[in-house]
């Protein structure tokens, strides 16, 4: 395996900078779709990362318990509540997102893994799959085959057990997710230190990032960026390579001010302006 190596170099062929006639109407649209009673801070993560990473407008889909909470914490963002208090149980929406992530804190519950099934059945828009939303499909495996060709999926390394099973060896790891990433058409975000990337044969390493992102929360920050990147119409391996670029330099650019032991998730959407900047610097 001869990993591409995601440096700057790598970023600056992808990376597309902002027209100056752009308007948060075509900027893109990210639907955010997550958390549930005692979660509710994944969402907000989610959402506020992906409007930080630069997409329009970002709606996030929440049970009805975290609306004061959501609207509150991140009154940018717009929100759309499900029927049930505590969890989802019927994903709908009238607004046309160009991008979907769905699973931060969503938890299991019988009617959250139902509408999730309903909505991998119907929804053409791209997504990014995470979280509990991947717990669920290791539980119901016959519907990786609803996932449309490049879905976007960030397991870490016990959320990528449940889908492929145990490995004996570093190797073995990923020969087997490399012929998952095959069976399934998918893009798997195999998140972890360091990140890796799988594309079919294809595999990015990263190089950005450092322990300072082991703290709750980092990885529903990751999926709200790769979200807004797919949103504002990066193709699906661009979003994921930059996303996890970007996610990994705000640890770095922050380390000297927070140490590793006092960085939280939030200090990554805090940084996420200054990781933009270095990228063209
Ligand atoms: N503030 C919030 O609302 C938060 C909500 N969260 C949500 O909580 C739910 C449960 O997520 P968890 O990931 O905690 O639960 P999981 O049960 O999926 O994962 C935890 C297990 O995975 C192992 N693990 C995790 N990262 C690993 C690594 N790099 N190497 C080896 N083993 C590793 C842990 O040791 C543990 O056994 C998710 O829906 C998640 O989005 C979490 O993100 C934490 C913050
Ligand atoms: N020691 C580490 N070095 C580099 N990156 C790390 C390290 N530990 C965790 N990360 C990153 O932090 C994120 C953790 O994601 P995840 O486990 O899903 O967190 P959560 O579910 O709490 O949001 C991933 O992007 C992972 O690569
Ligand atoms: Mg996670």
């Amino acid at each position: 395996m001869n990993p591409i190596y995601i440096d700057k170099n790598e970023i600056l062929k992808c990376y597309k900078p902002i027209d100056k006639h752009t308007h948060k109407g075509i900027q893109g649209h990210a639907l955010l779709i997550g958390g549930s009673y005692g979660k509710i801070g994944a969402a907000c993560l989610s959402s506020k990362a992906a409007l930080k990473t630069g997409c329009g407008l970002v709606t996030a889909f929440i049970p009805k318990c975290g609306y004061e909470i959501l609207q509150i914490s991140i009154p940018e963002v717009m929100v759309l509540t499900d029927v049930q208090e505590k969890f989802i149980s019927n994903i709908t929406f009238d607004i046309v997102p160009q991008a979907i992530g769905i699973g931060p804190g969503v938890g299991q519950e019988q009617a959250t893994q139902i509408t999730f099934h309903e909505f991998l059945k119907t929804t053409k828009v791209p997504l990014v799959i995470d979280a509990d939303a991947l717990n669920i499909l290791s539980q119901n495996k016959s519907w990786l085959s609803l996932l449309k060709p490049k879905t976007i999926i960030t397991p870490h390394p016990k959320e990528l057990e449940r889908l492929i099973g145990k490995w004996d060896s570093e190797a073995e790891k990923f020969e087997k997710t490399i012929a998952f990433s095959k069976k399934y058409q998918l893009i798997i975000v195999m998140k972890g230190a360091p990140t890796h990337i799988i594309d079919g044969d294809a595999v990015y390493e990263n190089t950005t990032g450092n322990a300072a992102l082991a703290t709750a929360g980092s990885g529903d920050v990751l999926t709200g960026m790769i979200t807004s990147l797919l949103a504002q119409s990066y193709e699906p391996i661009n979003a994921a390579i930059l996303g996890v670029y970007l996610h990994g330099l705000t640890a770095d650019i922050a380390l000297p001010e927070t140490g590793y032991q006092s960085f939280i998730a939030s200090d990554i959407i805090d940084n996420i302006g200054r990781a933009y900047l270095s990228i063209t610097a």
